[in-house]
């Protein structure tokens, strides 16, 4: 596509999609400047931007039950609190989102699902459009194949969507599609930008994000994450995961920040316990570069050790639930290893299979999980980053979720 001026709003609709991720150890303590090491699995959120010509601006958030819809000539007087050069070098403040709370109507009794998706999008709206000098009236549609709040990254993957797609929309970035193709990818220093505005939106998110959620959705594959540090791991082998979703609810910031509280209550019990999950994290990575090297059934019993200390580590760090502890223990009852993903407090847990696991066993463990009420998948890892797409090329699915609205 030919290179447009920023700020020359792009005159197509657009279709960009993100992966969720697993995170196979480090979540929690990669806040407080720990390893991580996350990968992104095949379930995606896609994002469907479409320019308008009322002067309206409207969003459908069919996950969430959501539909928003303003005139741009409302939202301006809002661009005075997001300066451009203010916006790219600091977080959100805590008066920028109140400013969008009581502009968007948002109150303590507004479900936190629709107060954060809608503040996500207000904030990455008019700091990307306070950049480029115009307010887009465009249609935005988001459908995720992610169950959101359940530790897969959905919070990550809407934002990296949201922040690929505007950047791209107000020709901030390229759309890196050419007549004719299905896909198409950004390139390293675009990827950069979208990371780092898709780590704002994770910010009015989460609180406190560290920023591995938003690094594994905008490259893909799978990393180590440590204080902003994204290294992508060359040779990883093919990792059979069973992903578990126990379809508790919980909310990451409030876990996040409950992490916080216990490690300010007792730093000198919980420091060695974010200096464990470290090396867990480092271990794991080692023991993956060698199975990499060297396939061999015999590195099995390291990473499933590792696991099971790695959630013993989360129990202690009050990230646990009985939902849980439910999969390890019925996992377990199958000979199989299993850890919380994410933020924990219920949400997704995953389970690690051996090349050699019999299917009857993992037959077996998915029956006794899903008399749980739990709902259980196979995924392989891997998965590619932000990506633009053809409508055309999108599947079924996805076309019908964007033609229903
Ligand atoms: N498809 C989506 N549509 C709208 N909002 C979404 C979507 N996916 C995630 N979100 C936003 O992200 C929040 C979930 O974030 P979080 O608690 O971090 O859980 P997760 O583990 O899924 O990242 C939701 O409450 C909602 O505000
Ligand atoms: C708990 C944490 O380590 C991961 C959160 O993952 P999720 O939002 O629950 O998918 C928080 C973070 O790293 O920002
Ligand atoms: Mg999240």
């Amino acid at each position: 596509m030919g290179a447009r001026a920023e700020g020359e709003m792009l005159a197509r609709t657009l279709c960009v999609s993100a992966p969720g991720k697993v995170i196979l150890h480090g979540e929690h303590a990669v806040v407080h400047g720990k390893a991580a090491l996350a990968v992104a699995v095949n379930l995606r959120t896609f994002l469907k931007m479409t320019p308008r010509n009322d002067g309206r601006v409207s969003v459908e958030l069919p996950n969430i039950g959501t539909r928003l819809c303003w005139e741009t000539a409302e939202l301006q007087p809002l661009l005075v609190a997001f300066p451009a050069a203010l916006t790219e070098s600091l977080p959100p403040s805590p008066e920028q989102i109140e400013k969008l709370k009581e502009f968007a109507g948002l109150t303590d009794t507004t479900a936190a699902t629709q107060s954060l998706a809608t503040l996500a999008f207000l904030y990455l709206y008019l700091s990307i459009a306070s950049k480029c000098g115009f307010l887009p009236s465009v249609a935005i549609l988001v459908y995720s194949e992610l169950p959101t709040g359940a530790g897969l990254g959905s919070s990550a993957a809407y934002s990296v969507c949201l922040a690929g797609a505007l950047l791209s929309g107000c020709g901030v970035i390229g759309y890196p599609l050419e007549e004719g193709q299905a896909v198409g990818r950004w390139s390293e220093e675009e990827l950069a930008l979208i990371n780092s505005w898709a780590f704002r939106g994770e910010q009015v998110i989460h609180g406190n994000p560290s920023g591995v959620d938003n690094a594994v959705g905008t490259r893909g594959g799978a990393l180590r994450y440590q204080s902003g540090n994204i290294c992508s791991l060359k040779s990883v082998p093919t990792l059979r995961i069973l992903l578990t979703n126990t379809r508790v609810p919980r909310s990451t910031k409030v876990l996040v920040a409950g992490v916080k509280d216990k490690i300010m209550k007792f730093p000198a019990v919980m420091e060695p316990v974010l200096t464990s999950i470290d090396a867990i994290s480092q271990e794991c990575e080692t023991v993956l570069e060698a199975m990499a090297e060297r396939p061999s059934l015999e590195h099995y019993p390291v990473l499933e050790e590792l696991v099971d200390i790695n959630q013993h580590h989360l129990n202690v760090m009050g990230v646990g639930h009985s939902s849980l502890d439910k999969v390890c223990q019925v996992t377990a009852s199958h000979g199989l290893h299993s850890k919380l993903t994410g933020a924990g407090g219920g949400g997704c847990a995953i389970t690690l299979l051996r090349p050699d696991t019999a299917p009857s066993v993992v037959e077996a463990a998915i029956r006794d999980l899903g008399d749980c009420g739990f709902e259980c998948w196979e995924t392989d890892i891997g998965a590619s980053g932000i990506r633009a797409h053809s409508l055309q090329s999108l599947k079924a699915e996805v076309l019908e979720a964007f033609g229903r609205m």
